[in-house]
């Protein structure tokens, strides 16, 4: 067992042999909830969200969640309202996707990466190696964002992790 809880709201309306969240759930490494209501508060894993994720949301900090969140849907239906889930809403910084469907684009992960990008940040990077490693292009995602994941998680807050970005995004 990890340091976080992981937990999905499965809305359901992407391809199941693909979904990476379904397949955690097989593993036991993450629990999935079909509604809203049913899905624990957590760090709520929010692409429209303003705050970036940093490692001042972590437990260490004395920050109040140990769960992460994130909504599995497809990403035609992964609209701003969709996200109302309970919990403080964060954004992931430039990461750029490993999997098979989304390689090589930026800011749109998966659910596991997603997942493994957020604990990577917050210090727990035995947790994201360990859900990773049950995907064949698990390690890629560490591999190709190895730098900026060591230097979110050597950042103090949300405004430095914004700052790192920047350096990334000015070569996109
Ligand atoms: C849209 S779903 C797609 C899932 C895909 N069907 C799968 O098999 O994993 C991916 C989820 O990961 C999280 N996520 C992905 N990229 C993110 C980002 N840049 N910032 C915050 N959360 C992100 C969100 O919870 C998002 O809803």
């Amino acid at each position: 067992m990890g340091t976080y809880g992981l937990h999905v709201r499965y809305e359901g309306d992407d391809d199941p042999k693909k979904c990476s969240a379904r397949k955690l759930a097989r593993f036991e490494l993450a629990e999935l909830h079909n509604s809203t209501r049913a899905t624990p508060p957590g760090i709520v894993l929010n692409p429209f969200a303003e705050q970036a994720l940093s490692p001042a949301d972590g437990v260490g900090t004395g920050a109040r969640h140990d769960r992460l969140v994130a909504l599995d849907c497809s990403w035609e239906t992964a609209e701003r309202e969709a996200f109302d889930l309970e919990g403080i809403h964060r954004s992931l910084p430039f990461l750029v996707a490993a999997n098979p469907v989304n390689y090589g684009t930026a800011f749109q992960l998966n659910t596991v990466e997603a997942f493994a990008g957020a604990l990577c940040i917050l210090g727990e990077r035995d947790q994201a190696e360990e859900i990773l490693s049950k995907f064949t292009w698990g390690h890629t995602f560490l591999e190709l964002n190895e730098e900026p994941l060591r230097r979110y998680a050597e950042c103090s807050d949300s405004t430095e992790v914004v700052a790192v970005q920047e350096d990334y995004l000015a070569d996109e």
